[in-house]
């Protein structure tokens, strides 16, 4: 079976977003005291991402990943159950320690272009409505998780058939925020 065809099991034929969803609650793959976490209101920026540190379904290739205020994530419930994968990385992913799923991922560096946004995985939710993924970040970093090298053109034909865009950092608008945001902290930037 070609790569190609696992890019993520929830993401193909997704519905359009509801542009009155207040948001659901995440829910680990723990069959009990699973950890729970409430969304308030939408996410935004929902992609599915190719890199090796954001957690993926079994069998998928890509996470499917959106940003959300941190003041509208909260734990309720088994918050005990969480640890931070990796402490030193720019996004601190709280998984469950006993199905593994992350949780939210949270940006503590308040000097970073993205601080205040958590990172979530909207699929751990039942609630319908969430924002569909617009694009597809990290494509060549599956290679780093064993993806064939020679696939990667059917799978970057697979996501724009998807109408996701491939790009192998984040998409254009991301990269010119996270730059524009780096030019104003160096004083570089005179006329924003
Ligand atoms: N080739 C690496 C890339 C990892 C990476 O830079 N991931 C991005 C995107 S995550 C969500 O879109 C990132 O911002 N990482 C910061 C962090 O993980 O803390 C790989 O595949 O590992
Ligand atoms: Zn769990
Ligand atoms: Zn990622």
């Amino acid at each position: 079976m070609s790569s190609a065809t696992n890019i993520h099991p929830a993401v193909d034929g997704m519905k359009r977003s509801d542009p009155n969803f207040a948001g659901g609650t995440l829910t680990c793959l723990c069959s009990s005291n699973p950890v729970t976490v409430e969304i308030k209101g939408q996410v935004a920026h929902n992609h599915v991402c190719g890199c090796t540190k954001c957690w993926k379904p079994a069998g998928a290739l890509f996470s499917q990943v959106a940003v959300v205020g941190r003041e509208n994530v909260k734990v309720t419930a088994n918050e005990d159950k969480l640890q931070v994968v990796d402490q030193s990385a720019t996004i601190q992913r709280y998984a469950c320690r006993d199905c593994g799923v992350h949780m939210y991922g949270r940006i503590e560096n308040t000097g970073h272009a993205f601080y205040g946004l958590d990172f979530v995985h909207t699929e751990l939710s039942k609630e319908k409505g969430w924002a569909p993924p617009e694009f597809a970040a990290f494509v060549s970093s599956i290679i780093e998780a064993g993806a064939p090298p020679q696939e990667m053109g059917a799978v970057r034909a697979r996501l724009t058939e998807m109408g996701l865009p491939p790009y192998d950092a984040l998409s254009p608008a991301l990269m010119d925020a996270i730059s524009t945001h780096v030019a104003k902290q160096r004083g570089v930037l005179r006329n924003a």
